[in-house]
């Protein structure tokens, strides 16, 4: 009965029906692919007779109302059920935050995506504090059980604000390991040339997957946020095709860092919010990557200021409705193609 509901459902319209509670349940396809529902909007796929050359997660909603790549997911895991779709790896999928999808929002109490590497455990219990911990351990089962092979996670969101660079992807602190052109291949190939390189530790999702099971993990901004059923999901046509390569083929050499195209940009400066009164010197319709010149003040904070420093410097994600302590803006400096060929020869980029 729960089976026939999901399949003739879809896991979206299923999960939005039963947003904080659910029976888990498993069934097999008819190609013998088990499938287990483990919690509201958390799927995973483990084909039967194939043999897995990595173990991907795919997240979206983290942040509720960020439907176009719930919409994404929601479709792909519609055609793995109707078996158009060769999955021939491991599969965990994750819709993050049903509660908010349902009231069109970001969060219902706290950030979900400042929730992670075990942050929730400085925080009150509320809906996202609990779903944290959930996923926390959801994606520590999946990735124990094929600790052989390599981790994957795409947690995808989209911004709040109009973008210079439509499609983005931040790239997890390393801790000194080199970014790997590969990794750079795959975003491209999902029709994301432009990269953030984060220079700090996060309590983010893709930064939890990455720190924690060294995951090819990355967040990944898809265009603007817009309610769902408004969304041009053709924009999101190489996505898809990658997304069903990553599914079902053993080898993504063929997948080419091109570095001409690429727009890569090294995350300078987190810019935190510190007191209530924290403000913007632009309004809500300056875009992401929009680019400021040394000594420009950003914002304005208690008697204080954030004045630009070695610039130019772009900003993105700026919010300053963000809770005291949470991040505000991130700022980026563009690597020119020199910088990417220099970051090639110190190892930085392999
Ligand atoms: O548009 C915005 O301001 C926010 C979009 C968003 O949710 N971005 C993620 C980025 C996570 C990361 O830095 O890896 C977030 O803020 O959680
Ligand atoms: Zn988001």
């Amino acid at each position: 009965m729960a089976k026939t509901a999901l399949l003739q459902q879809g896991l979206l319209e299923f999960t939005l029906n039963s947003p904080q509670n659910t029976d888990t349940f498993g069934f097999e396809l008819a190609n013998d692919t088990k499938v287990s529902l483990l919690a509201p909007g958390v799927v995973r796929f483990e084909p039967k007779d194939s043999i897995p050359s990595r173990a991907i997660v795919l997240s979206a909603g983290i942040h509720g109302n960020e439907t176009a790549p719930i919409e994404c997911l929601d479709k792909l895991v519609s055609d793995i059920f109707a078996l158009e779709v060769k999955l021939e790896q491991p599969l965990l999928v994750i819709l993050g935050n049903p509660p908010a999808m349902i009231e069109a929002k970001r969060e219902l109490s706290v950030n979900l995506n400042r929730l992670f590497i075990g942050k929730h455990q400085n925080y009150a219990s509320c809906y996202e504090v609990e779903r944290a911990k959930q996923l926390e351990s959801l994606l520590d089962n999946f990735y124990k059980s094929y600790q052989h092979l390599p981790a994957y996670h795409l947690d995808l969101h989209t911004a709040i604000r109009s973008s210079k660079h439509e499609k983005f992807a931040v790239y997890p602190f390393t801790h000194g390991k080199p970014w790997q052109k590969s990794s750079l291949a795959l975003l491209q190939a999902c029709g994301v040339d432009c990269v953030l390189f984060s220079n700090e530790p996060a309590s983010t999702f893709s930064y939890h997957s990455s720190a924690k099971y060294n995951a090819v993990a990355f967040t990944v901004e898809l265009g603007k946020v817009h309610a769902f059923g408004q969304n041009d999901l053709s924009k999101l046509e190489q996505l898809s095709t990658t997304l069903q390569q990553l599914l079902s083929d053993s080898n993504l050499s063929s997948l080419g860092f091109k570095p001409k195209q690429a727009v890569l940009f090294e995350v300078s400066d987190v810019v935190n919010k510190h007191q209530e009164d924290f403000c913007f010197s632009f309004g809500q319709s300056q875009a992401n990557f929009t680019e400021y010149q040394t000594g420009y003040e950003l914002a304005k904070e208690g008697s204080g200021s954030v004045v630009i420093g070695n610039g130019p410097k772009a900003i993105v994600f700026p919010n300053d409705k963000v809770a005291i302590g949470q991040r505000a803006v991130l700022l980026v400096k563009r690597m020119s193609l020199s910088d990417i060929e220099q970051a090639e020869k110190n190892h930085r980029l392999e």
